[in-house]
């Protein structure tokens, strides 16, 4: 899948693995550090916003890729990866399943 390989390929630009920062941008922006890399989360958010409130759905699709891009920096910055919020996500919808079924049972009686 998309996002595990393109994970790889960040994990492989991390400055603890020699990445050379000449020529790859994720290498050069890990090797600038945390602040640099929220700088782009923050820049990217805000483009997200602005095509959303101009009503442009290709640019939303655009911005959004920018931004889980630069997430998925900053998930490599904190040596996670894509499938640690995934379960977290599925975690999520276990609980809410779980308040769902009791709701249904305290409904039927
Ligand atoms: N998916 C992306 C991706 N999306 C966006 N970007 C870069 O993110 C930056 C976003 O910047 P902006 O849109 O703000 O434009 P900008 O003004 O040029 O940005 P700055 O130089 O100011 O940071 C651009 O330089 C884009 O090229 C990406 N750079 C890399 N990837 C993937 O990451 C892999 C590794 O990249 P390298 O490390 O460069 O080899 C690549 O093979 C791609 O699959």
């Amino acid at each position: 899948m998309i996002l595990s390989r393109l994970a790889r390929v960040l994990q492989s630009r991390h400055p603890a693995q020699g990445a050379d920062p000449e020529g790859s941008y994720v290498a050069k922006l890990l090797l600038k550090g945390q602040d640099a890399i929220l700088k782009k989360v923050g820049e990217e958010s805000t483009e997200l916003v602005m095509a959303s409130k101009d009503g442009q759905p290709q640019r939303v699709v655009s911005e959004m890729a920018d931004l889980w891009f630069h997430c998925l920096v900053l998930l490599t910055h904190h040596g996670l990866e894509p499938g640690d919020v995934l379960k977290e996500l599925e975690r999520r919808e276990g609980v809410s399943g779980l308040a769902e079924k009791a709701s249904r049972a305290a409904d039927q009686g």
